[in-house]
């Protein structure tokens, strides 16, 4: 069998089960988001390669996953035009639900490329045979490519899903490497968690162009050791991150650190500093968040 790669998007309104599905999917916890709004096009949000192929699953601007109003802040053009360059786009649904802010996101999926209607939360339903009533009604609502239902939460169709998804995907060489996956994507991914701690933290107070450099990243004896830098573009920013007596970026360091010790089921010990892009003497470590408090 050929290898195949290719992007695809989840969406669905909020509480479908997009981030259960995506971590039973990929196997591992590391979906992640924030509340400002992404300047990439897209951003990965997990990675699973089998045998036969790699997924790669993105968030997509202006329809991230876990954010409740983003649907009244964003234009629809644009989660339209973000959505149309994904391979497969999974629009997921509650089992025996479907009311208007369902009908709202469907509204938003392109109609020239895949999307794949993915009922979730099988589960909950006790007699199936109400099921298929429900499946025909929402099928006739838009030219969905396939129907799967699912049940995230118990590992339920979740093969079949996949092998759906593996069917509109490209034959192609993985985009990462497996060695990658696991590493870099935990820097990435330790990256990723300090900028959405920022972000959740601070909000609006700090501008979008800051960014997090993992500079040290090594485990020993079951200790995940991480030592990353914020990085500010001005000065004057760097008070709004350390705040008072240091307690902002303890702030960040300690929520940073228990997401970290969940996604790599290790203990962490992370040293966070703020750096100033252009400065000289600016490189100096305000917190030191320990592994254990
Ligand atoms: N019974 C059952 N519950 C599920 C299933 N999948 C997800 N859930 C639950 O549904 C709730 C919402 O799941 P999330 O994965 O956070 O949903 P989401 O679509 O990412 O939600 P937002 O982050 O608000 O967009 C959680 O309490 C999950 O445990 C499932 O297959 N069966």
């Amino acid at each position: 069998m050929e290898f195949r790669t290719g992007y695809i998007a989840i969406v669905g309104r909020p509480n479908v089960g997009k981030s259960t599905l995506l971590n039973h999917l990929i196997g591992q916890k590391i979906s992640i988001t924030s509340r400002k709004a992404q300047t990439t096009r897209h951003r990965i949000v997990g990675i699973r390669t089998d045998a036969d192929a790699q997924y790669v699953f993105v968030d997509t601007p202006g329809f991230q996953m876990q954010h409740q109003n983003v649907l009244n802040r964003v234009m629809n053009r644009t989660v339209t035009q973000s959505l149309s360059d994904v391979d497969v786009a999974l629009f997921v649904i509650e089992s025996m639900r479907f009311d208007a802010r369902d009908e709202k996101v469907l509204a938003l999926l392109p109609r020239n490329q895949p999307v794949v209607l993915v009922i979730n939360k099988t589960d909950k339903v006790s007699d199936k045979s109400t099921l298929l009533p429900f499946i025909e009604k929402v099928s006739a609502s838009f030219p969905f490519a396939a129907i799967i239902p699912v049940s995230a939460k118990r590992d339920s169709q979740l093969t079949e899903l996949v092998q759906e998804i593996r069917r509109h995907m490209q034959e192609g060489e993985p985009i990462y490497g497996e060695d990658e996956i696991t590493d870099r994507s935990e820097r990435f991914l330790a990256a990723e968690i300090v900028r959405e701690k920022v972000f959740r933290l601070l909000g609006d107070e700090i501008p979008y162009s800051i960014s997090v450099e993992i500079e040290k990243f090594e485990t020993e004896g079951g200790m995940r050791r991480v030592y990353a830098a914020i990085i500010v573009d001005r000065d004057s920013q760097k008070p709004i991150l350390i705040g008072k007596k240091g307690e902002k970026l303890k702030e960040i360091g300690t929520q940073s650190r228990k997401d970290m010790e969940e996604l790599f089921g290790l203990k962490v010990y992370l040293e966070l500093w703020v750096k100033v892009k252009s400065g000289w003497a600016d490189d100096e470590r305000a917190v030191k968040s320990l592994g254990y408090e």
